[in-house]
């Protein structure tokens, strides 16, 4: 389980994350939802130890982050960091020498599954094919976390769906995964649990199974409801 333990960050004066306490458990799809700017980004960095905290402590099943976090947890940035004159091939074989949970079958059955060849040039990519290495590259470590960073972001319709089939397949199966959006239409049935932040608060966390069973309503009502109100 991640578990977020009320972790505050400020930027020179100002706090952009304010107390923020959620738990993320393995098997499950947590995803943290709220406009542009109520923090999404720098919990993911906080969560990987990138950015120095205010307040507050993050556990990784039990433990704080330390340097062996990199073999539990995976962090899928919302843009392609390889280098734009490798091919997806030279960058398969650098993610293989450089991490030991490189796993090189999932690897292949990514490419396959997302059509990409291993001599396209990463700077050559379509956004949605960009988005779909980005995806191979996180997905291809044998982590049992993985935090996603806007995968759906700019992505047309039928990308969307390919990369949705790898939400409900044996790639992330058993897998934490922690993703955020700032749009849920098209991913709403895949997620198990939802944190929804407003100026760098948790304003509710909910899972959409018992939102659905006990109050009838979809995760888009209890937005509504939240930010409109
Ligand atoms: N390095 C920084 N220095 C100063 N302020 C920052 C820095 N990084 C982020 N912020 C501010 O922190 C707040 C939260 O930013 P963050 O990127 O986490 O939001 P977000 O919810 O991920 O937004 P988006 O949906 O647009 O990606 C914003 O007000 C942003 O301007």
């Amino acid at each position: 389980m991640i578990e977020v333990k009320s972790i505050t960050k400020k930027y020179n004066r100002t706090r952009v994350l304010d107390e923020v306490s959620f738990t993320a458990e393995k098997g499950q799809i947590t995803c943290l939802v709220g406009i542009n700017g109520v923090g999404k980004s720098t919990i993911m960095k906080a969560i990987m130890g990138l950015i120095p905290l205010f307040n507050g402590q993050i556990l990784v099943d039990g433990r704080s982050i330390d340097k062996h976090l990199y073999e539990k947890v995976s962090f899928i940035p919302d843009t392609i960091t390889m280098p734009p004159n490798m091919k997806i091939g030279q960058a398969m074989q650098f993610m293989q020498d450089f991490y030991i949970s490189w796993n090189p079958q999932r690897a292949a059955e990514m490419l396959d599954i997302f059509k990409l060849k291993l001599e396209d040039r990463i700077g050559n990519l379509s956004k949605g094919n960009a988005a779909k290495a980005n995806l191979l590259f996180g997905l291809a470590l044998d982590t049992d976390y993985v935090l996603m960073d806007e995968p759906f972001s700019g992505i047309d319709m039928f990308s969307r769906e390919q990369i949705a089939s790898v939400f409900t397949n044996h790639l992330i199966e058993d897998r934490g995964v922690i993703m955020t959006t700032h749009e849920i239409h098209d991913i709403e049935h895949l997620i198990d649990k939802v944190v929804m932040l407003d100026e760098g608060r948790v304003v509710k966390e909910f899972y959409t199974e018992d939102i659905r069973m006990e109050e009838g309503k979809s995760v888009i009502d209890v937005m509504r409801e939240v930010y409109q109100s």
